[in-house]
């Protein structure tokens, strides 16, 4: 019994798992409910019975089930569903169309089209027994869906909600206004520049055309000072570059373009989910999701012309970085082929663990402004990884551009906008070491637009520092503090460094009692959200000042309960590192996930970072790209900014490429073993743990750096606490509840396997988060 029978899936979209759930059927019903069917069934009999009507004990059972044992509305139900209705009314029924039907019969005249792949919307429901309730006692549904403002994690801070509220106003401006050409300003700036109708106004539809990717300079990891440069010159009419994020799901599933004939499966949810008050559909275009990345794509790709110099570390820097020409190959066919060493890499890593230092990458997240970047400055300045001359030179430029109080996060924020606004837009890297532990710092953006590169960080990660200003709980609390708390934890991080920050300067300066109001708040929000109490450690320490964080505090004095309470930041992260990859996972098959495609230099022209999720790879491999099935031959590797024969699982590193094009590298896809490449599936499923409500929708589905486009097609079945079965097909699944959920992706699949972490995002929030259980027909 297949009740979403009016989407028309692919034959391969039909799950065998489906089956498997039906087969469960009579394992569903409880001893409860077995005692209730034989209590009640006989009367519902005997009141058919007394009307002349015959129903079997099944569908006595199914009745009472669904009206949560209510004898009246079952007894109602059947004798509606048996009671023959007259021409008459069944011809006047013909006439009142649901809303849904009248929505789906206007979209089909505006756009063209001239039949619905669904019989109606209203089909949708069919075969499902509240859709036979008597007419009279028939109610509308009003279609409100995503023209109501979901309720959202909040936040927020006063120096961003303007540049937020500007943003709405422009997307909601613009869905009248005509597109057009992009003027090359910075992805801030696109979320903050006044609409003019004139200009800035990033395009609604995504453009179908051929994709090509931006290639980009690598991130730098330490970057040298300079002068400020001046504010970015708007450039006129110039070209949108590719564009990496694709389009939503909704605007998959609900626009309207005649043109694009191959939507037959979504069209169902366009009518369900289109307003029946508002002729324009609202969902047209991007998600606030795509435009950030789009717009984030485009500020650091070649094409905005303004691409500041940067340094590429370890081998590149020798070379000068090279501009190339985005539609040039950097492969060239003179470059001399790298021969492979055919080292027996696990049993290097093995023969070595006893000398290696442990390695640890943590993801360093918060709601914006509570002072991620400046504590990680303030870490890598007390531990030497930077050198007081230079925060000296960024407090210069820093007070000259009148952000003086920045000068220590812009060690960690390199860009220009990021400098010049005050806010981190994309992970930025760097690695410290001391004698214990070599560490990788990712540090996250706080603010909400910038939600999907913190997911992209997350997932690098091996634990998270989180940062909470111990004067703004409350702010953060409603925003991103949580909402990072739970994508950390959907992102499979287990363990959890709390920096309870800016302390110098609460009400009193180092009050012990702010400090356990955070700890106490923080710790309930943490354990709520699944971490184990033995996994969180908090801090208390100001980022600014650099007290507590590698250097200890005085032990008399305010800060004496810090001295005789607390580790040092640095102390903290010394014992959540250690070297506990088993040997299988070094022996398995390579996944690595692209986090960044960049140039590197004359040598390495295409480089490739991220982290060695499974397996391992050595200087000579052949690898396969994901989805686009390419090979390419590893030509270089480098870890921890150094040049190295062979990395595995849990590294970070950088593989430098040849033997393909550019255009076939993207961040998100996957790196893997030539001999077990990962498949690209269409579809999956996926338990998830609710945040909000959730029906059939579409969604922008996050795994890693990976962003693509899908719809929930499904409700499968929600879960109790131990993951038992609760409902099946249920009609929603609220806020708090596990379930199982099938995604139908968009864009031809996704390279995904069993126990990959997914998050789910609709209307730029987190809606749900989990695990991949199964996964679909590949492509
Ligand atoms: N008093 C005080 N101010 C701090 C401290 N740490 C950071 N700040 C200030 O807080 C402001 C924001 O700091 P950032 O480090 O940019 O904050 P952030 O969390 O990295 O911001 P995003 O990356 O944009 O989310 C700056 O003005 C800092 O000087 C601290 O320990 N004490």
């Amino acid at each position: 019994m297949h009740r979403m029978k009016n989407i028309e899936y692919d034959e391969d979209d039909l799950y065998a798992e489906d089956e498997e759930v039906d087969g469960e059927e009579e394992q569903a019903y409880t001893d409860e409910d077995r005692q209730n069917f034989d209590d009640l069934t006989p009367v519902v009999r005997a009141e058919l019975d007394e009307a002349g009507l015959q129903a079997s004990d099944r569908e006595i059972e199914e009745a009472l089930y669904y009206y949560y044992w209510d004898v009246g509305k079952s007894v109602v139900h059947l004798k509606h569903a048996r009671t023959p209705r007259p021409q008459q009314q069944q011809a006047k029924k013909e006439k009142a169309k649901s809303k849904f039907d009248q929505a789906a019969e206007r979209s089909a005249s505006k756009t063209g089209r001239s039949s619905y792949p669904s019989p109606s919307a209203s089909a949708w429901f069919d075969g499902i027994l509240w859709s036979t309730v008597p007419s009279e006692w028939e109610g509308y549904l009003i279609p409100v869906g995503p023209q109501i403002p979901r309720p959202k994690l909040l936040g927020g801070s006063s120096k961003l909600a303007k540049l937020a509220e500007e943003r709405r106003k422009k997307a909601a401006s613009s869905q009248t206004a005509p597109s057009v050409p992009d003027t090359g300003l910075s992805s801030l700036d696109r979320l903050s520049k006044p609409k003019d109708p004139k200009e800035n106004v990033l395009p609604q539809h995504a453009k179908q055309e051929p994709k090509k990717y931006p290639i980009r300079k690598k991130r730098e990891l330490t970057p040298p000072p300079k002068e400020p440069s001046p504010p970015p010159e708007v450039e006129p009419k110039e070209e949108l570059p590719d564009l990496r994020a694709s389009p939503t799901a909704f605007a998959r599933t609900l626009s309207t373009g005649p043109s694009q004939a191959a939507r037959t499966r979504s069209m169902a949810l366009d009518e369900l989910f289109s307003s029946s008050t508002n002729e324009e559909n609202p969902f047209k275009g991007p998600s606030p999701d795509d435009t950030i990345l789009r717009a984030q794509q485009h500020s650091k790709g070649l094409n905005n012309g303004k691409a500041t110099k940067q340094f590429a570390n370890g081998l590149a820097k020798k070379a000068e970085a090279l501009k190339l020409d985005q539609t040039s190959s950097p492969t060239t066919p003179t470059q001399p082929k790298i021969k492979s060493k055919g080292l027996d890499v696990p049993k290097l890593w093995k023969d070595g663990k006893a000398k290696r230092k442990p390695a640890a990458a943590f993801v360093v997240i918060g709601h914006v402004d509570h002072g991620k970047s400046t504590l990680m400055g303030r870490l890598l300045l007390d531990t030497g990884a930077v050198s007081q001359r230079d925060i000296d030179k960024y407090k210069k430029q820093a007070t000259e551009l009148g952000k003086a109080s920045f000068a220590l996060a812009w060690v960690m924020d390199t860009g220009s906008e990021e400098r010049e606004r005050g806010v981190t837009v994309d992970i930025a890297q760097h690695h410290f070491s001391t004698d214990k532990v070599d560490f990788t710092i990712l540090d996250a953006p706080g603010h909400r637009d910038f939600v999907p590169n913190m997911i992209g960080g997350a997932s690098m990660a091996d634990l998270a520092v989180l940062v909470v200003d111990a004067n703004q709980l409350e702010s953060g609390m409603k925003g991103q503090t949580r909402e990072h708390i739970l994508l950390a934890k959907a992102c499979g991080l287990k363990r959890i460094v709390v920096a309870v920050n800016k302390l110098d300067s609460s009400s009193p300066p180092w009050g012990e009692a702010t400090f356990e109001q955070v700890k106490d708040e923080v710790t309930k929000l943490l354990t709520a959200t699944g971490f184990a109490a033995e996994d969180i450690a908090f801090v208390p320490c100001s980022g600014l000042n650099g007290q507590n964080v590698v250097t200890p505090v005085p032990s008399n004095g305010k800060t004496g309960w810090v001295a005789s309470s607390s580790r040092t930041l640095l102390q903290e992260l010394e014992r959540s590192a250690s070297d506990n990859v088993a040997e299988a996972t070094i022996k398995a098959s390579l996944r690595m996930q692209i986090a960044d495609v960049f140039r590197g230099g004359i040598t390495n022209p295409l480089s490739v970072s991220g982290r060695i999720a499974t397996g391992n790879v050595q200087v000579g491999d052949s690898v396969i790209v994901q989805p686009s099935g390419e090979t390419a031959a590893v030509r270089g590797i480098e870890a921890s900014s150094d040049g190295v024969e062979w990395a595995v699982a849990s590294q970070l590193c950088t593989l430098h490429l040849t033997d393909i094009e550019p255009q076939h590298l993207r961040a998100g896809d996957v790196l893997c073993s030539t001999s077990k490449p990962v498949p690209v599936v269409k579809s999956f499923v996926v338990q998830i743990q609710a945040l909000e409500s959730i029906l059939p929708q579409g969604v922008d589905v996050h795994v890693g750096r990976l962003h693509t486009s899908g719809i929930i097609a499904a409700l499968i079945t929600t879960l109790d606490a131990q993951g038992e079965l609760l409902k099946k097909k249920p009609r929603v699944v609220k806020a708090g509840q596990s379930a199982n959920v099938k995604v139908v992706l968009s864009d031809g699949g996704a390279p995904l396997e069993v126990g990959d972490r997914v998050v789910l995002r609709a209307n730029g929030s987190t809606v749900a988060a989990g695990k991949v259980e199964r996964t679909g027909s590949c492509r």
